[in-house]
């Protein structure tokens, strides 16, 4: 199946000018790579895949926008589907090491494929729920995986480090919807960061990041 990409991975080095040519090579290649594990295996809705760089990759990113990863802390992607926002910001911060995991196993098949072609090797792919995990994280990320009030039980003490003296640790949602309603929901203490901020298409005026820390 042949897909053209609208936007190309130019709308990426927009907002991230100072990425090495290995990171652009990377970018690049994804807008191969989805397309063809796509058409195999559902992980980007069908009729959004032409939208890869926009609605997916940048989205992702919006994360790095709001915080630099410092090297060699552990962050889990929960729900990952099929590498979002875990890929993109694993190609961003090479230094990182990123578990992406997610209760579908052909989904992980997709991720582990994509690491693998583009040479990612601060990625590790698990087929895993979320509530069976047990180690601990400097920060969690996720995108649209389910409610806050029922997501937020799965992952908050359990699993992210608490340490006083380093940065601060906690949760990253990619989030639409109405989060007002959410969070009070789920009596969280959460900032909302609209994506607007950072980025200028009109794709992002509905969309936010909620930061939980802990
Ligand atoms: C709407 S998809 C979003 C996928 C990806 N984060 C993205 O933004 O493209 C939600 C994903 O969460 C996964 N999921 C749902 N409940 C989960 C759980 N308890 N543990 C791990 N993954 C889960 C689903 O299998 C699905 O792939």
């Amino acid at each position: 199946m042949e897909v053209t990409l609208n936007p190309t991975a130019d709308i990426i080095y927009r907002y991230f000018p100072k990425l090495s040519d290995a990171q652009r090579r990377q970018f690049q290649q994804l807008g191969e790579l989805y397309p063809f594990w796509n058409a195999q295996i559902n992980v980007v809705s069908r009729k959004d895949i032409d939208s890869l760089y926009l609605h997916h990759v940048l989205h992702s990113l919006g994360i790095a926008k709001f915080i630099n990863f410092v090297p060699h802390t552990r962050i889990l992607d929960v729900g990952t589907g099929g590498g979002f926002p875990g890929i993109p910001l694993a190609i961003l911060f090479p230094e990182v090491h990123f578990q992406l995991v997610d209760s579908i196993g052909k989904k992980i098949k997709v991720v582990r494929e994509v690491a693998a072609a583009i040479g990612l090797k601060n990625v590790e792919a698990d087929h895993i729920r979320a509530e069976q995990l047990d180690e601990k994280y400097d920060f969690i990320v996720s995108r649209a995986v389910t409610r806050l009030v029922d997501f937020y039980p799965w992952v908050s003490n359990k699993l992210l480090k608490k340490d006083k003296n380093a940065i601060p640790n906690g949760i990253l949602y990619l989030k639409g919807g109405n989060l007002t309603e959410e969070i009070r929901e789920a009596r969280l203490k959460a900032e909302v960061h609209p994506l607007s901020a950072y980025f200028e298409e009109a794709f992002f005026e509905t969309k936010h990041l909620v930061y939980i820390p802990v």
